[in-house]
């Protein structure tokens, strides 16, 4: 016993569901005036607990008391959608981000740059005349897509556009599938989750075609290594990706490969880094869209750097680049979510510092909003766009802490966060060096609200090729 306090409410069931959707930010602050943190609200026929500023840091750090996944499996079941459930192994995914993407940075910056490159020849062109360029968040998905396809299964497979395609969509054409807030769940808590996961287990949606197109690319190569570590042997070299790693497992069978288990395996990987670093690509392009007394000092640091490396930025010079980073790490500050991690109490039950006490399964949601905008931390005017800010402090974008809960925090502080700001930072840096980005009608491109979550603006932008010219890489 000894429960947060509840926040009254008058229809059983439906409890504060249409003001949790509608009006959550007005809803969530009057609580917290009224009752402190933590406190208990009823949401699609639940009991959830609410913490913000103070109490986050709490969960985040009582890593064996909670998991981030048992809530997010409610909205997005993979568990019963594929054929091996990412769930069990979520320990593996973070040590395969850890050490072949974050610890590798600078083996993969010059292919980043690469990809970055090609995709803006691609998807932007030269635009010597204005282009209105719409669907900014599918550009960024796409962008991020080939980059994370060449790290997972290496740059000969990641050059066919079906899929880099693949890894560009397969978020969102899922998601379409997971966009209804869980109403079933005020019939039966598990029959949301069941409901949604119908169209995947008849064949119905795209899944199974995006498994193909993996399982298709990556046969040759998986092949072909196979048969070169047979004739070469010790004098084999393995390529960097995540496909060799995976390869090199102890469970890994090369007289059976098991082709599903390993598109799974990428399949998580691509939920937990497309949609993710897509979406707040876009952002951080809206943001310096939206915001043209920036530009100018912007584009003098990066054409500095430009001219400093003569054209072949390295891993080092784009650290070098304080205002970039200050820059991404407001626009991530500013990503819009009013929740973040969700959590659900893994243990017996948990006691807070004060004293109060939660069951095992409580849903343990975060007003990160509170953070964020935390006054005593971003001052009194915590909710304007401060791009510069961080620059003296000299705190890197993807830094966490108490107040910064944009990849979380503790340990299971998001992984993959070193490579998803580096990609920010290089897809901003090539913008500016390359054209002028404006939106349409000059003024701040407004996020898509859904409930207390965002999507990027859905307008679009304009881009033209700058007079100013940059040193081309060779
Ligand atoms: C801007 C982009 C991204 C954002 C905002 C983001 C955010 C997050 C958040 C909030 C968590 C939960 C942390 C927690 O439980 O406390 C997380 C976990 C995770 N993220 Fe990211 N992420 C991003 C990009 C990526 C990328 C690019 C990858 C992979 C390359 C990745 C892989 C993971 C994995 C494997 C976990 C689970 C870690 C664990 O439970 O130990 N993320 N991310």
């Amino acid at each position: 016993e000894n429960e947060p306090p509840l926040v009254p409410y008058t229809i059983p069931v439906i409890g504060h569901t249409y003001s949790y959707l509608f009006d959550t930010e007005n809803f969530i602050r009057k609580c917290l005036k009224k009752y402190g943190e933590p406190f208990n609200i009823v949401i699609f026929g639940k009991v959830t607990t609410i913490v913000a500023q103070k109490y986050i840091p709490e969960v985040l750090k009582a890593h064996e008391s909670f998991d981030a996944f048992e809530v997010f499996k409610e909205f997005v079941p993979l568990h019963l959608i594929l054929d091996y459930d990412p769930f069990k192994v979520i320990g593996f995914h973070a040590k395969t981000i850890r050490e072949q993407i974050s610890g590798k940075l600078s083996f993969h910056f010059d292919n980043m740059q690469k990809d970055i490159l090609y995709c803006l020849d691609k998807w932007i062109g030269e635009c010597d005349k204005p282009r209105n360029i719409k669907d900014i968040w599918d550009l960024t998905n796409h962008v991020i897509g080939k980059s994370i396809a060449n790290a997972c299964i290496g740059e000969e497979a990641s050059q066919h556009e079906d899929v880099v395609h693949t890894f560009a969509i397969l978020t969102q054409d899922m998601n379409h599938y997971f966009f209804l807030p869980p109403f079933l769940s005020f019939i039966h808590q598990k029959l949301h989750e069941y409901v949604i996961s119908i169209p995947f287990l008849i064949g119905l949606s795209p899944i199974s075609k995006h498994k193909n197109i993996l399982i298709n690319r990556m046969k040759p190569i998986v092949e072909t290594r196979i048969q070169q570590k047979k004739s070469l042997g010790n004098s084999y070299k393995p390529s960097n990706d995540i496909l060799e790693y995976y390869m090199s497992q102890s469970d890994f069978d090369s007289s059976n490969v098991n082709y599903s288990y390993l598109a799974d395996l990428l399949i998580f990987l691509i939920v937990a880094s497309i949609a993710t670093t897509g979406r707040t690509m876009a952002n951080l392009l809206f943001d310096y869209a939206s915001r043209p007394e920036y530009w100018d000092e912007l584009y003098e640091e990066a054409s500095t750097i430009n001219k400093e490396c003569n054209g072949k930025l390295t891993f080092n010079d784009i650290n070098k680049m304080i205002k970039l980073d200050s820059f991404t790490r407001e626009s991530l500050r500013h990503m819009g979510d009013m929740f973040i991690a969700p959590h659900a109490v893994i243990a017996d039950h948990y006691t807070f510092s004060n004293g109060y006490t939660i069951p095992k399964g409580r849903n343990v949601f975060d007003f990160s909003e509170d953070c964020l905008f935390s006054e005593s931390k971003y001052g009194s005017d915590s909710k304007s766009f401060k791009p510069f800010q961080f620059v003296p402090q000299n705190i890197s974008a993807s830094k966490v802490d108490r107040t910064y809960v944009v990849f979380g925090g503790g340990r299971h502080a998001c992984p993959g966060r070193f490579y998803a700001v580096l990609m920010m930072k290089l897809f901003l840096y090539n913008i500016i060096l390359k054209y002028n980005v404006k939106t349409e009608n000059d003024g701040v491109a407004k996020k898509v609200m859904l409930g207390p979550f965002t999507n990027p603006p859905k307008e679009s932008l304009i881009f033209e090729r700058r007079k100013e010219q940059r040193i081309e890489m060779n």
